[in-house]
Parts: structure tokens; C-alpha cells; sequence
């Protein structure tokens, strides 16, 4: 995208986000501090799945997320699409109930909170959502939109002095929301399909302000917008921020957004955080190698850049429904440990762990590779085809043997006693344990950062060309509850052909 605001206007805005924080904070306390937050969501759960005698799963959209956000910073939380960005920021904000873990907002658990306190909570935090187009109801104004918080929350209190009724005091509020977002106080009677996606998600802001919260979610609000229309929003974003002290966390799949934005990021993959840090430390020296593959898969402006090698992240997305043992990562790492007694070039290690993964996961059968080859049941043809697809040509010596082996016994259609043989002799260290995060400020849950041991200080080059050119990945797909892997683009850029209309700031 377009940078939102020049290079140095971002810094003083950052820079003065963080005084705010220092200041306001007195120090080092988060607004915001949530441990160990899980959410998992049930299927095949209803009393009709139970008499037809069918097992609940659990779907672990949110497995374990520490997080913290300081008075009038912005954290950033960013991952692929699936890895439980929204599911965290709802569940925060109690919008959904906690499977686990605890939340505190200024101190106060925000899990034991009772129904009053609970309705002054929702005063102080509040969402702003991705969708401009489905998040505001149809039916009514954007004038009851915005002011419809301030009636549930029974707003003001007392009759207004000057003789205004309390209704007359909610519209006169919610025609400064929409000023202060930029649209003109006399659209307060026009309905959301009246308007651009830029001008509805500045609807949205200013429902979301209208409580005067202290601290808001906004999930991916500029993610549905055309290029132009989303530095707009994100310069008004920190103009409030600015303006009313506001603390947010901030959800986005495109890093280009965060960057300018963010204080600091937490990098999801499937439910977890695996890296955390100020923004300029996790952008100049990611440490894990997931956040690496998210940064080179950003669009680069310069020319010289532009003809870098991209391509797709290796191996498939798994499913949060049954995630891999250890490090949810490292079926697609491009540093995955080799074991001990496994030393080759880790390219070829890639390559035989994806096609492990590939068969533990039922990802394809003998019986399809067969009827790829136009030869009649050629091994020869059956073990060069899945050389071919898994980078396995280099190979020699003792690990070609085995490999070889797993391929003959793949040949003959026993997919699974393929995957035991591969797994046997190649299991990786990255299976046994979950690597927790480490290293303070800016912090990785990745076993090359937790244990020396595993440190085998790898060859750039070659981790390069092992995830398929991690100088240059591309994320091909989305993390889906069944393992599938979406095609690129057909989610959220639902881009309003009006938006270039909406260059003007809004106000039409
Ligand atoms: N109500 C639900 N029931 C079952 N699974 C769900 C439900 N809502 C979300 N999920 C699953 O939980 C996982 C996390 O979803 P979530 O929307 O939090 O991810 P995300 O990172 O915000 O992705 P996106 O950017 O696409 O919104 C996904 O696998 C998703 O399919």
C-alpha cells in the first residue's frame, strides 16, 4: 500500500504515542495484560450430533496468547488469515467467552467482571470491525448507528441543562462523531448503503468512539479498503489516537500497515504468539523464521527488489482442529533442527519432512501419484515423480537408502508404514517440545533461539533455497480449519469500486 503518512510524521507519531504511554502509565503498567488466553470452538457439540453418537472436536482457534498493551501505544497483532487474530481481540473484550487464561484491563480481571461492571468495561474498550459492509445494520442511520451505544448505555445520565432532550444530546454527539471522522454532520439520516466503504468504516470509528473508550480493537478496519482510502483511515486512526489518548491493538494480515502504525507486534501462528517486539527491532531483525516468511512475502517498492525471487511458503497450512506436536511451525520451517544423526543440506531436509507431513496427513494416496504417471506402474516413473514434486534429487548416501526405502514400501501402497519409515530416521527436535517465548523485549518461541544445542548456525543459502526461497516468500494460502488451503485473494479485498471517490477525506 501507499504509506499513510510520510516516513517522519510516522515517527513523531510513534514517538509521541510512547510519551504518552510513559506518561500516562507512570511507568511500566499495561493497560491491557492478558495470559495465557485459549479459545477453542466445539463441533459436533449439539444434543443432534450427540445421539447420532459423534465426537465433539475442538477447534483451538486461541491456544495460549500472552499479551500486553501499554497505555497509549499501539500493539500490533498480525499473522495469516486463521491464526486466531480476531478470535483474540473479540475474546479479550469478553465478546466471547474464554475457553482459559485471564485478562486484566487496568488492573481489574476482566473474566470475573459482574454484569455492571461489565457494562462499564464495554464503555472503556471497544472494537472497531473489518467489514464496513456487513458491520453496520442496513436498517438504520448512521445518526442511531453512532449514537446507539450512548442509548444502551442509558446516556447521558441526567436531562442536559440547556433544555436538549436527551435524545436531541445523542444526535447533537453523534453529528460531532461523524464531523470529528470526517463525513458532514447533515449525512446523520442517511442509511450505510448511501456510502462508500471508506466513509462507513469511519461510520464505524465513530460508533466506536462515542463512549469515549480508553482502549479499542481495531480489527483489520482498513483491510476491505481500496489503497488510497486506507492511509486515510489510518492517519485519522492516529489523529484520534493522538486527540483522545486512545490505546489499541491493532489486527492486520499486511505488514506494510502495521509498520507505519505500530509501537510494537505480536506474530500469531495458529493460535500462539511466536514472536513479540517493538516494531522496528521484529521489521530489521525478525528472529523467527515464520516472521521472516511473513516480512519477505510484504510487496517491496524499490525496482531492484521487485524481481526477487517469490515463492510460496513450503509445506501446507495445518489445521488449528489437530495442530502439529511441538512447534505448530515447523512443518513449513525453513530452519526445521535436523536430528542428530541427519546432516544434509537443509533443502533436502525440507523436502523429505513436507513429504512425511504430506502422507501423515493423508494429503495424497499411491493411488494418485499412480494415476499422474502415463506409464503402467513403473516404480522407476513412481519414485522420480515424488523426487521431483519434494526436492528429493540431491540426496545420497545413507539418507538417500532410507529414503529410497520409504518410497518402495509408498510404491507397493502403504502410505502409512512410509511416513513411520521417514519419521524413524528423521524426526526433528522441533516435534518433541512447544518452544515457549524467550528473550525479554523482543522475544521468539523458537527452539533455535531457546537451546543452543539446536543452533547449527545454518548457511543462509541454503535455508533460502530449503523453503522454496525464504529470500523471497510468498504466503500462498490461509490457515483453514480443515488444513485446506484458500486461494489467494478471493477473501477480504472486497474493494468498493467508489472508494477513489473517497480521496477527499469523506465528507461528501
Ligand atoms: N465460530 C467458529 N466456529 C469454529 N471455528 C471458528 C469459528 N470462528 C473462527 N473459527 C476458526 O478459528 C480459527 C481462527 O479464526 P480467526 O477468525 O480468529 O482468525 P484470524 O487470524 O482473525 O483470521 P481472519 O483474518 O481470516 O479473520 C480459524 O481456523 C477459523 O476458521
Amino acid at each position: 500500500m501507499s504509506e499513510p503518512a510520510s516516513a517522519d510524521g510516522d515517527d513523531r507519531a510513534r514517538d509521541a504515542s510512547a510519551d504518552a504511554a510513559t506518561a500516562e502509565s507512570g511507568g511500566d503498567e499495561p493497560l491491557l495484560e492478558v495470559r495465557g488466553l485459549r479459545k477453542y470452538y466445539y463441533e459436533n457439540d449439539s444434543l443432534f450430533d450427540r445421539l447420532l453418537g459423534r465426537e465433539p472436536t475442538s477447534v483451538k482457534a486461541v491456544d495460549g496468547v500472552d499479551l500486553e498493551v501499554y497505555p497509549g501505544e499501539t500493539l500490533g497483532v498480525v499473522g495469516e488469515s486463521g491464526c486466531g487474530k480476531s478470535t483474540t481481540g473479540e475474546t479479550l473484550l469478553r465478546l466471547r467467552e474464554a475457553t482459559d487464561g485471564t485478562v486484566r484491563f487496568d488492573g481489574e480481571d476482566v473474566m470475573e467482571l459482574s454484569d455492571d461492571e461489565l457494562t462499564r468495561f464495554r464503555k472503556r474498550a471497544g472494537i472497531v470491525f473489518q467489514d464496513p459492509f456487513s458491520s453496520l445494520d442496513p436498517r438504520m442511520t448512521v445518526g442511531d448507528i453512532v449514537s446507539e451505544g450512548l442509548k444502551i448505555h442509558n446516556l447521558p445520565e441526567e436531562s442536559p441543562a440547556d433544555g436538549r432532550s436527551k435524545r436531541e444530546w445523542r444526535r447533537d454527539r453523534a453529528r460531532e462523531l461523524l464531523e470529528r471522522v470526517g463525513l458532514s454532520a447533515d449525512q446523520i439520516d442517511r442509511y450505510p448503503h448511501e456510502f462508500s466503504g471508506g466513509q462507513r468504516q469511519r461510520v464505524g470509528i465513530a460508533r466506536a468512539l462515542a463512549l469515549d473508550p480508553e482502549f479499542i480493537v481495531l480489527d483489520e478496519p482498513v483491510s476491505a479498503l481500496d489503497v488510497s482510502v486506507q492511509a486515510q483511515i489510518l492517519n485519522l486512526l492516529e489523529d484520534l489516537q493522538g486527540e483522545f489518548g486512545l490505546t489499541y491493538l491493532f489486527i492486520a494480515h499486511d505488514l506494510s500497515v502495521v509498520r507505519h502504525i505500530c509501537d510494537r507486534v505480536a506474530v500469531m501462528y495458529l493460535g500462539e504468539v511466536v514472536e513479540t517486539g517493538p516494531t522496528d527491532d521484529i521489521f530489521e531483525s525478525p528472529k523467527h523464521p515464520y516472521t521472516e516468511a511473513l516480512l519477505e512475502s510484504v510487496p517491496r517498492a524499490s525496482v531492484e527488489e521487485q524481481g526477487r525471487r517469490v515463492d510460496a511458503l513450503s509445506g501446507d497450512v495445518p489445521s488449528p482442529r489437530n495442530p502439529p506436536s511441538g512447534c505448530h511451525f515447523r512443518t513449513r520451517c525453513p530452519k526445521v533442527i535436523q536430528p542428530a544423526t541427519v546432516d544434509i543440506p537443509q533443502e533436502q531436509y525440507r523436502g523429505v519432512m513436507n513429504l512425511r507431513d504430506r502422507l501423515e496427513r493423508q494429503g495424497f494416496t499411491a493411488e494418485s501419484v499412480w494415476e499422474t504417471l502415463e506409464s503402467e506402474r513403473d516404480t522407476v516413473a513412481f519414485k522420480e515423480a515424488l523426487r521431483e514434486e519434494f526436492d528429493l534429487a540431491g540426496l545420497s548416501g545413507a539418507t538417500m537408502d532410507t529414503v529410497e526405502d520409504a518410497l518402495e514400501i509408498l510404491a507397493n501402497g502403504r502410505e502409512e508404514e512410509a511416513a513411520d519409515r521417514l519419521r524413524d530416521a528423521f524426526a526433528s527436535p522441533c516435534e518433541e517440545e512447544e518452544p515457549v517465548l524467550t528473550g525479554g523485549e523482543h522475544a521468539a518461541a523458537c527452539h533455535l533461539f531457546a537451546d543452543e544445542e539446536y543452533d547449527r548456525d545454518l548457511d543462509p543459502d541454503e535455508v533460502g533455497n530449503a523453503m522454496g526461497g525464504v529470500a523471497g516468500v510468498e504466503m500462498a494460502g490461509e490457515p483453514s480449519p480443515d488444513g485446506d488451503t484458500a486461494a489467494a485473494g478471493d477473501s477480504a479485498d472486497a474493494t468498493d469500486s467508489a472508494e477513489s471517490d473517497d480521496a477527499d477525506g469523506g465528507a461528501r
